[in-house]
């Protein structure tokens, strides 16, 4: 499905800031030697992780999902300058890709690229974030969603790639076809219900939850 008619996509793109040269090259590589290039968040949403990552200036970031590295590039561009951005992938196969292509970045040295499942993963990490995105497995969000919620700085933001699994969650006659949709359902009522946080589901591409932790 077409997140956009492709008119509107390309009008929207043609103005708004372009893509860096990397950026670009990731796309392109991606598209050409990697499975699935349609999870690659892509032109306008990177931009829209940029920008929410120059807005809040973080000192650390996580991300859970890394893929090829698309939208971890994006959100290191707000990076403070002793920043450091945390990725997580369980997909061993990516690695080397995905390493050539952090090296290419200017913000290699502050990328920590880990490899392995995201749960096991966060529950170790012993820091406080500034800002997080979720782009994983749909049916965890709820449970990443928890374990990052303890663990963020006040005012701090955590995205949710993918909310409206393609409008599957606003059609009722979908939401028993798929696994994720049901898992995505009950993330965003369980983040709408949320005391600890204020929120706005983003209807951009596929839907971003954007919940700030009071
Ligand atoms: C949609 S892609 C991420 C796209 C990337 N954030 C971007 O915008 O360019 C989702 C990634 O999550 C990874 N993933 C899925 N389930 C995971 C898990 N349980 N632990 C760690 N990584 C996982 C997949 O291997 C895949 O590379």
């Amino acid at each position: 499905m077409e997140f956009l008619p492709r008119e509107i996509e390309a009008y929207a793109e043609a103005h708004t800031e372009s893509e860096s040269d990397l950026l670009r090259h990731v796309s392109r590589e991606t598209h050409a030697k990697i499975m699935r290039p349609r999870m690659l968040s892509g032109h306008a949403q990177g931009r829209l992780l940029a920008l929410f990552s120059r807005l809040i200036r973080p000192r650390r970031i996580l991300e859970i999902g890394t893929y090829t590295g698309y939208s971890a590039l994006c959100l290191c561009e707000g990076l403070a300058d002793d920043g450091l951005l945390i990725t997580l992938d369980r997909n061993e196969e990516l690695e080397t890709f995905t390493r050539s292509i952090f090296a290419k970045s200017e913000f290699a040295s502050r990328i920590d690229f880990r490899i392995g499942e995201a749960l096991g993963i966060i529950a170790t990490l012993d820091e406080t974030f500034d800002l997080v995105f979720i782009d994983a497995d749909k049916v965890n969000y709820r449970a990443y969603y928890d374990l990052i919620v303890e663990k963020m700085k006040p005012g701090g933001l955590i995205l949710a790639d993918n909310v409206l699994w393609s409008g599957k969650v606003a059609d009722p006659s979908a939401h028993k076809r798929d696994k994720e949709t049901p898992a995505l359902l009950a993330f965003n009522e369980y983040v709408r219900n949320d005391p600890r946080v204020k929120c706005l589901l983003l209807p951009i591409r596929d839907g971003i939850m954007i919940a700030q932790v009071l």
